[in-house]
């Protein structure tokens, strides 16, 4: 594209919402205010984030051209900052392996590639018991509770599941036990958005108790996943010696490392060094998202109790009186695979996907935008568009039933395109199957506190990038 071309608009004369947008909003509600401003923009608008100007789109055929243009639209490379603790853990390994979620072009291809056929349908089936196991222990802290916080417990159950699932651990987040590792694990996720740090980086460097608490946090969890992967490795040593190592990897550990120790991989597996970072990805990025989707779903469940029952009475025949969903049964329960996509995308848990910049002056809908503009997806405006969606703000499940489906840039609650997220898979199948057993075991019901709690968004900076409930409670009956 002539970026120069004489006929584009200049990038100034798209709608902007004023310089002191985001730092208004964000002493207010940034999440309800930028969701607001999605659906009073049909294609794109201007936001300014700190010191970046960025072009927030909000119309599906434009996102489609940012999605399927990556070398005109690349993501985000982050700076190193040798000066925060978090740096070794997000970015890079020890030998100095960049982490998939940061990177483009042949390094993103280097990482990406052999972590794929992991997150395939076929293999994930392998840990559909840990899924199971998890959700009997949630299921199980709620028997004889009148009310429970949906929020809050959903949280725990996707961080114990990512802890069994990936490394075989668990972090006693459900049952309350709660390891060390939790409490550090919280920590880095809490201030890794502080919005002081993110704007001014240099402050990493202060030698104040934020950033020795950071450190040591960060020292812990690098120790915990370093370890679960040293361990591992001399496991598998031994099991080989022995003649007892399984075929069978048991979590995604297992998978990633391969059928063997020692079995040159050319490429197939992740690189010893890759392993690390990329464990730590799967936290970040399937942690929060997967535990807002599930509050939501509870909200959904609770409010409207015809798609509920309607979605137990499909589940109860397919399980037919067994306790654990198998992964034959996840694929046949059509109506409950409706109400998860309808919950994701009228409440996509990343609503607003700020993670791609120009790569050079490029055009997009007329405009010219100059290299380096920050692109912003906005999931929650596109996933409504009035051009695509019929009464776009009902929550229906039947949309997803009818023959004719949405287009892949109509609704984005995982983006598209050769970055679509990796772990869509995981997260519907881990979803799925804690509906299907929460379905034959509870009635979900409407909590006075929380009767208008589509419109509850949080109050916080996490409100940037998480479209989530301030609060979301639910009352429970149990099934007879
Ligand atoms: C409801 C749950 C989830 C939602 C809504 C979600 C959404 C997303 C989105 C919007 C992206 C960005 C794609 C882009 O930049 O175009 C992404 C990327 C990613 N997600 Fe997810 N995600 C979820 C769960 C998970 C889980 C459970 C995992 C792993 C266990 C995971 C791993 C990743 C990774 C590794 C990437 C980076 C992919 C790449 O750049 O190649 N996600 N996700």
């Amino acid at each position: 594209m002539a970026a120069t071309s004489a006929a584009l608009r200049a990038f100034d004369s798209v709608p902007s919402l004023g310089k002191t947008f985001v730092f208004w909003a964000a002493r207010s509600k940034l999440c309800a205010a930028l969701m607001q401003k999605g659906s009073e923009h049909p294609r794109m608008f201007r936001m300014h984030i700190g010191p970046q100007t960025a072009c927030v789109v909000t119309h599906p055929e434009l996102a489609r051209a940012v999605l399927t243009r990556p070398k005109d639209f690349i993501k985000m490379e982050v700076p190193r900052n040798t000066a925060s603790a978090l740096d070794t853990l997000l970015q890079r390994s020890k030998d100095g392996t960049a982490s998939v979620l940061m990177t483009n072009g042949q390094d993103w291809a280097a990482q990406r590639k052999p972590v794929d056929p992991a997150f395939e349908k076929q293999a994930l089936r392998n840990l559909l018991p840990k899924f199971n196991d998890c959700s009997d222990r949630l299921l199980e802290t709620w028997r004889g509770a009148d009310e429970v916080d949906a929020k809050q417990d959903m949280s725990r159950f996707a961080l114990d599941v990512l802890g069994s699932a990936m490394l075989g651990q668990s972090f006693g987040a459900i049952d309350g036990t709660f390891s060390e590792s939790y409490e550090h694990y919280k920590y880095i996720m809490l201030e890794q958005t502080n919005p002081l740090y993110l704007t001014f980086p240099f402050m990493e460097r202060l030698p104040n108790s934020r950033n020795r608490r950071m450190r040591e946090a960060v020292h812990h969890m690098h120790g915990v996943l370093q370890g679960a992967i040293d361990a591992r490795v001399q496991l598998r040593r031994d099991q080989q010696a022995a003649g007892t190592l399984s075929d069978e990897p048991q979590d995604m550990l297992d998978m990633l490392l391969g059928p063997g120790v020692d079995v040159p991989t050319d490429g197939v597996l992740p690189t010893e060094g890759a392993l690390l970072p990329m464990l730590w990805i799967f936290f970040i990025a399937g942690h929060d998202t997967t535990a807002i989707s599930l509050a939501w779903q509870m909200y959904y469940l609770a409010k409207y109790p015809e798609v509920q029952q309607k979605a137990r009475e499909e589940v109860q025949q397919v399980l037919a009186g067994r306790k654990d969903p198998t992964a034959e049964d996840l694929d046949n329960v059509p109506y409950l695979s409706a109400v998860i996509n309808e919950g994701l995308r009228v409440r996509p848990p990343i609503y607003n996907l700020y993670t791609r910049q120009a790569a050079h002056d490029t055009e997009l809908d007329g405009v010219l935008l100059p290299k380096g503009t920050g692109i912003s997806l906005h999931i929650g405006a596109i996933n409504k568009h009035p051009d695509v969606w019929g009464e776009a703000e009902d929550f229906n499940p039947e949309r997803f039933l009818k023959e004719k489906q949405p287009r892949v840039f109509h609704n984005l609650p995982f983006s598209a395109g050769p970055r679509r997220c990796l772990g869509d898979k995981f997260s519907l199948m881990e979803q799925k199957s804690l509906l299907m057993k929460l379905l034959t075991q509870y009635k979900v019901l409407p909590h006075e506190s929380t009767l208008e709690g589509d419109k509850n968004f949080t109050s916080t900076m996490t409100g940037l990038i998480f479209l989530q409930p301030e609060d979301i409670k639910v009352r429970l009956q149990a099934v007879q």
